[in-house]
Formats: C-alpha cells, sequence, structure tokens
C-alpha cells in the first residue's frame, strides 16, 4: 500500500520564487491498485512522483510504502521498494552493456545480490520468459547492447526491468510521452499486461486523456497541487475526455495544449 498524508511540497522556499508544488495531498493506494494520474502543466504530477521516488523530499507531512514510513529516506534507499520507468527510454538502461546485462542489474536492484548471482541459469531463464512477454524477439537478442534498440523496443526493457525489480510500487512517468503513436500504443498493451502481471501498486502519469481514461481501474485528477478528483472504475468509464476537460478546467486549470493535443491524436488515428 501507498500513502501519502498531508504532503506539501515547496521549491526555494522562502525565496521570491517560492513554488507550492504539492498542497495537502492525502492519497492511499492499496496494494496492488493500477491508477492513472492527469492534470494541467505545473498540477503537480512530476512532484507526486519524484515524492514518492525520494527524489524530492517533502516540506511537510509524510509518504508510506507498505506501512513504513518512508519520507526521510533518500531515492537509493528506496530502489527496492519503488521503480520508475521515464519519458526518456535512454533513461532506464545502459546503453554499452547488454540486454542480459541489464536485465541481471535490475534483477539485484535493492537487494544484496551480486552479478554474478543474477546470471544463473535460472534467472536467465526468468529473463527469456519475460522478454518473450513482449513480442520483440528480444529474447534471442540477450547479447545485444541495448544502445542498438529503437525507443520502443528500449522503452518496453525498461518495463520489463522495473518487474524484475520486484517493486512494491511502480511509477510510469509519462513513459509514452517520447514515443510515436503506433509504437506508444504496443508499450501502452504491454503496460497493461505486465502490470497485471507484477500486481505491484502503480501510478501511470499521463498527458492523454484517452490512455488515463483506459488504463487501470482508477483515475486521479490532479490541480494545483492537490487531488480535486478521484475516479473510481466505474466513473471512469462512464467519463469522457470532454467530461475531463471540464473537471480540469473547473478547478480554474487552464488545459493544456498537451492535453488536448493528446486527445486529438488519438481521435485521428
Ligand atoms: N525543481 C523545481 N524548482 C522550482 N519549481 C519547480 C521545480 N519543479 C517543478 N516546479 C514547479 O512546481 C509546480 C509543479 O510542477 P510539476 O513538474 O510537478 O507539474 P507537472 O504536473 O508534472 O507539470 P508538467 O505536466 O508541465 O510536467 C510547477 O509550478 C513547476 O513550475
Amino acid at each position: 500500500m501507498l500513502e501519502l498524508d498531508g504532503v506539501d511540497l515547496i521549491y526555494n522556499r522562502g525565496r521570491v520564487d517560492e513554488v507550492v508544488a504539492l498542497r495537502g495531498l492525502s492519497l492511499t493506494v492499496h496494494t496492488g491498485q493500477f491508477a492513472t494520474v492527469i492534470g494541467s502543466n505545473g498540477a503537480g504530477k512530476s512532484s507526486v512522483v519524484r515524492t514518492i521516488s525520494g527524489a524530492a523530499r517533502p516540506t511537510s507531512g509524510r509518504v508510506r510504502i507498505g506501512g513504513r514510513d518512508v519520507t526521510g529516506w533518500p531515492d537509493y534507499r528506496r530502489a527496492g521498494a519503488v521503480a520508475r520507468v521515464f519519458d526518456d527510454p535512454r533513461a532506464g538502461s545502459a546503453p554499452e552493456l547488454s540486454i542480459e546485462d541489464n536485465l541481471a542489474l535490475a534483477m539485484s536492484r535493492g537487494r544484496r545480490r551480486t552479478l554474478r548471482f543474477a546470471l544463473s541459469a535460472k534467472r536467465r531463464a526468468r529473463m527469456r520468459e519475460r522478454l518473450a512477454l513482449l513480442g520483440l524477439g528480444l529474447e534471442n537478442r540477450l547479447a545485444d547492447r541495448v544502445g542498438l534498440l529503437s525507443a520502443g523496443q528500449r522503452q518496453s526493457l525498461t518495463m520489463v526491468m522495473a518487474g524484475l525489480s520486484a517493486p512494491e510500487v511502480l511509477l510510469l512517468d509519462e513513459h509514452l510521452a517520447a514515443l510515436d503513436p503506433a509504437t506508444a500504443a504496443k508499450v501502452l498493451a504491454l503496460t497493461e499486461e505486465l502490470v497485471r502481471d507484477m500486481g505491484c501498486t502503480t501510478l501511470m502519469i499521463t498527458h492523454n486523456m484517452e490512455h488515463a481514461l483506459a488504463m487501470g481501474e482508477r483515475l486521479l485528477v490532479l490541480s494545483r497541487g492537490t487531488v480535486i478528483a478521484d475516479l473510481d472504475a466505474a466513473t471512469k468509464d462512464a467519463t469522457s475526455p470532454a467530461g475531463l476537460v471540464d473537471l480540469i478546467s473547473g478547478s480554474g486549470d487552464a488545459v493544456s495544449d498537451r492535453l488536448l493535443l493528446g486527445h486529438q491524436t488519438e481521435v485521428n488515428l
């Protein structure tokens, strides 16, 4: 279970350029629940992700993972509990290392295990099995350097790597944003499968209203650093992109171009 309790995050506190990115944000995401998060530019989506991953420390409030208070834990200490997939497909893997070595590192992430342990025959079989799920043939290219892969292949690999580290919380931080629409659709389908397979608590940040509505069983709408709407599966199913636009603009936030563009791109496909 992931819990944020009265979290404030203030950047540049006490300076003229002070920004309140999160204000009194409280949120409970139950174990295994898959929630999507949407909001306009500057709503606080990245700040939520950074607060959970440990990249940013809240100014006040608590963060708990699996009942443990991790508020004061830096990101490296949370590595075994939290996996984050970034928008940049290059960010999650080492280009000079082989697919196999990248996966081995992912398996040992946050644990006291050596690379040799990670490369046992059993582990290699598990890698192959996971890669085969992608349907990209990567299971037969274990020795290839990751730098040779396309953006979509690399982001898919990053997703598999995130799963291998067996995190309690998976943060998908606009992980489709840099992919072309066709590749994004493939990685999206894969996301659904991997998240189900991993069974971990998942937050997927997106600018794409269709994706926010279609994925997961809960939708959180952020505005000005707080949750302004928390839709359960049934309400989400009954909500249209136009309804989401109304929710966001009703909160006083401008509906950013990226939200609208994402919507139109999907509609035109
Ligand atoms: N490192 C930082 N220093 C100062 N202000 C910041 C910093 N990071 C974010 N902010 C500000 O905090 C607020 C929330 O930003 P955040 O990046 O969390 O929003 P977001 O919803 O992810 O936006 P976007 O969709 O545009 O990426 C914004 O006003 C932003 O300008």
